[in-house]
């Protein structure tokens, strides 16, 4: 049974990039990894959905704050089979974004913290109703906002309704770091993203106990 490793942080926080070395860090020590990120774009009609809604371009959706959660939450559940086969099959499943971030940016849009109403929501149509697997780990890549911010402008795209809204970020920041805290859904790993990360040792610690 594969460990199912979730990456977290707020948008340009360098997660993608963190998911790339981590995944080189363990297969130079002969783990096998398997690597998913949510949204889904370009493969789930639910991720396509979302990506409209960020963009504007599909009426008021964007602004219903549950909406949006459960457009999320059916991305996610389409991936549920692989997600499941994976674990089985791989030694670590590395996920890019996963339940924590619509519980951590729907607080933050509806200014709750870790301990408000939509969390719970959130955990109990994600994991109760939906089924999706908990993860064992869940690492929070933790940037100041004002860096994130830049290296989110840096890419070569076009940024989305949540990527524009500085306050939504900032609070979304410290809606992780209360999640991450509490322990929520699992145990996190808070990582500094402003500096090198020891991809190495990282990869050791997360297979430690297995
Ligand atoms: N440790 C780092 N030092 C300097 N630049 C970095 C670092 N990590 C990532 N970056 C750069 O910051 C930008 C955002 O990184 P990345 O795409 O990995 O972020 P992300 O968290 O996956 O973003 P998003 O969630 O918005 O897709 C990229 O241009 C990347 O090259
Ligand atoms: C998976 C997921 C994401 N979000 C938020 C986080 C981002 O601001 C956007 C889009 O994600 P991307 O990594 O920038 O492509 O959506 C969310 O609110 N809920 C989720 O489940």
């Amino acid at each position: 049974m594969g460990r199912l490793v979730v990456i977290e942080g707020l948008d340009g926080s360098g997660k993608r990039t963190l998911t790339r070395a981590l995944t080189e860090a363990f297969e130079r020590r002969g783990t096998k990894v398997a690597q998913h990120a949510f949204p889904r774009y370009g493969e789930s009609v639910h991720a396509d959905l979302v990506s409209d809604a960020l963009h504007g371009r599909l009426g008021d959706t964007g602004d219903s704050v549950h909406g949006m959660a459960v457009l999320f939450a059916l991305d996610r559940h389409g991936a549920k089979e692989t997600l499941m086969q994976d674990i089985q099959d791989f030694d670590v499943v590395l996920v890019d974004r996963y339940i924590a971030s619509n519980a951590a940016y729907q607080a933050a849009r509806l200014h709750q913290d870790e301990r408000g109403e939509v969390v719970e929501w959130i955990r109990a149509l994600e994991v109760d109703r939906l089924g999706l697997p908990v993860p064992d780990m869940q690492l929070l890549l933790k940037v100041p906002v004002d860096l994130a911010v830049s290296r989110a402008e840096t890419r070569d795209r076009v940024r989305d309704t949540y990527e524009k809204d500085g306050g939504l970020q900032a609070r979304c920041a410290r809606v992780y770091d209360g999640l991450a805290e509490i322990g929520w859904l699992a145990p996190w790993l808070v990582l500094d993203g402003t500096g090198d990360v020891d991809f190495t040792e990282l990869s050791c610690t997360l297979m430690a106990d297995a």
